[in-house]
């Protein structure tokens, strides 16, 4: 088959020992590449090394060059993940009532920030079922209350394996994913909490904020994990308040930070810049 020009991206990390990088950069060009991009981080706590190569390479068969390069990497004890320029993921996106991060992923999504596939949209209510349809998008309106919770993340789970989603991103989506779902589902869920983590976890974070009588507000975006607004952080900003905002104003101001911070966590993650290590993670950015 004609070879085409491809761009691979491997994130690897693995106990660290001198010639990681040589031996990984020796390889791409022993194998026709030619490394584009390189960045590397030395957990010294840990003895950790972390390395993102992004590499382009004339290929017939990418997925073939994916899996000689990690089991590469094996060979010098690194775990290896490699994605390839030839590859869309698809993607969910869960939603509740609010609609600013909703609207703003898909609004990037159109204007190509984005390189995926929206596969569907899940909801728990029928709010923005309309503004799907208005985009040309699946809306599955999935209900869950505490009763139907099991059957209802069935349903959700069913859903993402016919359309074989990569990734599920909880913008604004109102109930907490079991324990369960995550583990059945397997694969990254990205959430953004509207507060500056870990303060004021949980709900109405910006009462609590308000109700503190803090001087700054902040938005996370992080890995979901069973445990509430516990995964590893991908990106967080924050806004200055005062005594003059209320809480209907400190909604006002995190909704833009919510947007910036979820859009920036989710194209982190889909350009492979984001290694998730233990309850921390490594951004190349
Ligand atoms: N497994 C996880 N699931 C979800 C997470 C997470 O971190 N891990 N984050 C939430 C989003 N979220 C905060 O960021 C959040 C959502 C909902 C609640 C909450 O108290 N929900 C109530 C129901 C509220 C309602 O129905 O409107 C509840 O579950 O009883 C707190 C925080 C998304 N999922």
């Amino acid at each position: 088959m004609e070879s085409a020009p491809v761009i691979l991206v491997a994130l690897l990390h693995g106990p660290d020992r001198p010639g990681l990088v040589a031996k990984t950069s020796g390889w791409i060009f022993e194998n026709g590449g030619n490394i584009l991009h390189a960045d590397q981080h030395r957990d010294t706590e840990l003895g950790v090394f972390f390395q993102r190569i992004e590499w382009s390479a004339q290929s017939s068969a990418p997925a073939a060059d994916s899996t000689r390069f990690q089991l590469f990497a094996e060979t010098l004890g690194m775990n290896a993940r490699v994605a390839t320029s030839s590859q869309r993921r698809r993607i969910a996106l869960f939603v509740s009532k609010f609609d600013h991060c909703f609207h703003d992923l898909i609004l990037r999504w159109k204007a190509g920030e984005y390189a995926c596939d929206i596969a569907a949209i899940v909801s728990n209510h029928t709010d923005l079922a309309s503004a799907a349809k208005g985009y040309g998008l699946p809306f599955h309106h999935i209900p869950v209350t505490a009763d139907t919770k099991a059957a209802s993340e069935a349903r959700q789970l069913d859903l993402l394996r016919s359309l074989d989603a990569e990734l599920v991103i909880l913008a604004r989506y109102m109930q907490v994913l079991s324990a369960d779902f995550l583990q059945k589902f397997g694969r990254p869920v990205i959430n953004i909490h509207h507060s500056f983590l870990p303060a004021f976890a949980g709900g109405r974070p910006y009462h609590q904020a308000h109700e503190r009588g803090v001087k700054l507000i902040g938005a996370t975006a992080h890995y979901a994990t069973a445990v509430l607004d516990d995964g590893p952080i991908i990106q967080q900003d924050v806004a200055r308040v005062t005594h003059r905002h209320d809480v209907n104003d400190l909604v006002r101001k995190g909704r833009d930070l919510e947007k910036m911070v979820l859009a920036q966590a989710v194209r982190w993650h889909l350009e492979n810049r984001v290694l998730a290590y233990g309850n921390k993670t490594v951004v190349f950015d």
